[in-house]
């Protein structure tokens, strides 16, 4: 028998965590960190900026606060998979929505709460539920399309963002409140004109260095009171319209027809995580996000289409083969639009309307072998490697083709989250990629478009306020002349 005693494996140890201290960032000042150094409307901007200078993964200090900058997009995937236990959205957006007299509702809920708001809201929001509710979108389209006839035949400029706002909110208002508010045919004094002023006071609040709204307004605060005076009272209106009709027909309330039903009849259930509360907060949060994120993301696709005739061309061509007829729209031949999909998404790529998320650690944890302590925030990067040539084939084109085929010269579809990602991942994604398709096919098929612009024709310029939008721009249509 050999009796050499044999050496036994030596115990491995995982390295050492890094520390945020010890990773590049920009220089900072005492007190202010790098606040300074970030315009807030081209906040996004100025940190990819850093991320080509510094990496991956770089601090930055918010104020004396000091943040994780994450920009691979695997790394990024991970933690926003680790939510709500680990990571949660930071704490200070929930109070500047409180502060403005906004109630919250999904998108800040946390914990047993958001589980249970999450899953009213994803039944609701489920292919099947979208598919049921596709001819009232089509419905939507067809009254927006009259209202693009009536500009065409007038010669006159179409304000982008405003109709395209009417669009998106009539749809959400009848798919999850059961309300038809017909903003299309709407004057002047719309839901939205309150919404914009709502939308760009919360991404100015969380990004004030200094909360000087608590001792004295400024015109625009007042101005924002208003407007959340006024949506709040939308709100209970439509609540009001929800409660009368599930008084008449008490069956909605076991076979609820909308997300607001089947939230009215949770929030008097016991332990069921919804109240009133809840459902007030719900309502201006399906507003908040299904509105400015969609409208702005086909303003961007409709802005790259232009500048690039030869992908408006072969989408055309595949509208007219698939879906000629508006009035005559199935989701089957929605379906067939695969090349439009592909510009959709490649638009989503270039230009999305959510370019970063920011999260905050519940306890201390680590990130890609960085320890990260509890409260840090820790910034997401949606838009870095999604643009970088090492990750992407000619990252800078726009190249529809590249989502349409797998293998070689494919795109890594994981590269690009317009959506987010993890259990927190936009639940309205199915209803906006369809109103996307929707109101394309139909300006596709019917339209040439003459330009879509900025005023002074220069570049359409991002602004980052709430999501990331195209400064102004103003579209011109003419009929077809087949049509
Ligand atoms: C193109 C249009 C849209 C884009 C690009 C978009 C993008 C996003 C993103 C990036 C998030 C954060 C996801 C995360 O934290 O991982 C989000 C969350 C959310 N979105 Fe969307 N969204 C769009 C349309 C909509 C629509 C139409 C609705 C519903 C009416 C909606 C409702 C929500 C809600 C409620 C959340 C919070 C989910 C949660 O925290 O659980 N979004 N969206």
């Amino acid at each position: 028998m050999d009796s050499t005693p044999t050496a036994l494996p030596l115990p491995t140890f995982p390295p050492p965590l890094r520390t945020i201290e010890s990773l590049p960032g920009p220089r900072r000042w005492p007190l202010v960190g790098n606040v300074l150094q970030i315009r807030p409307l081209r906040l996004h901007q100025d940190v990819e900026a850093w991320c080509r200078e510094y990496g991956d993964f770089f601090q930055m200090y918010m104020g004396p606060e000091q943040a994780l900058v994450v920009a691979d997009h695997d790394v990024v995937a991970q933690v926003l998979k680790q939510r709500p236990d680990t990571f949660r959205r930071p704490a200070l957006s929930e109070r500047i929505m409180r502060e403005m007299g906004c109630v919250p509702g999904l998108f800040d809920a946390e914990g047993q709460d958001w589980r249970n708001q999450r899953r009213m809201v994803m039944h609701a929001f489920s292919p099947q539920g979208i598919k049921a509710y596709f001819p009232s979108l089509v419905k939507v389209a067809l009254r927006l399309q009259q209202r693009w006839d009536r500009a065409a035949q007038d010669e006159r400029t179409i304000v982008l963002s405003d109709d395209l706002k009417r669009y998106t909110v009539d749809i959400i208002a009848g798919l999850a409140f059961g309300t038809d508010v017909d903003t299309i045919n709407g004057g002047e004094e719309v839901i939205q004109r309150h919404l914009d002023v709502i939308l760009p006071a919360i991404a100015r609040r969380t990004l004030s260095f200094v909360a000087y709204w608590r001792v004295f307004k400024l015109p625009q605060d007042r101005r924002l009171e208003h407007s959340v005076a006024t949506v709040r009272h939308a709100i209970q209106d439509l609540i009001g319209q929800a409660r009368t009709r599930m008084a008449r027909e008490p069956e909605r309330a076991a076979h609820p027809a909308n997300l607001l039903e089947a939230m009215l009849a949770a929030a008097g259930q016991p332990g069921s995580g919804v109240g009133d509360e809840a459902v007030v907060g719900n309502v201006l949060t399906m507003l908040l996000a299904g509105e400015d994120t969609t409208a702005n993301s086909i303003a961007w696709l409709l802005y790259q289409l232009q500048r690039h005739p030869e992908a408006l061309a072969r989408a055309r061509d595949e509208v007219l083969r698939h879906a000629p007829d508006p009035a005559a729209f199935t989701m089957e031949q929605m379906d067939k639009l695969e090349y439009l999909n592909g510009c959709i998404q490649e638009s989503m790529r270039i230009k999305p309307v959510a370019p970063f998320i920011p999260v905050e650690a519940m306890h201390d944890t680590s990130v890609a072998g960085i320890h990260v302590p509890a409260r840090t925030l820790v910034w997401c990067v949606l838009r870095h490697h999604s643009m970088a040539d090492s990750h992407v084939e000619q990252a800078a084109q726009f190249d529809p083709q590249r989502w349409l085929h797998e293998g070689p010269g494919a795109i890594d579809r994981k590269v690009a989250m317009p959506f987010g990602a993890g259990p927190r991942i936009c639940p309205g994604r199915y209803l906006a990629l369809l109103e996307m398709k929707v109101v394309m096919a139909m300006l596709l098929g019917r339209y040439d478009i003459d330009a879509v612009a900025t005023p002074d024709g220069k570049e359409a310029e991002e602004l980052m306020a709430f999501v990331m939008s195209p400064i102004g721009l103003a579209m011109r249509l003419r009929r077809q002349r087949w049509q």
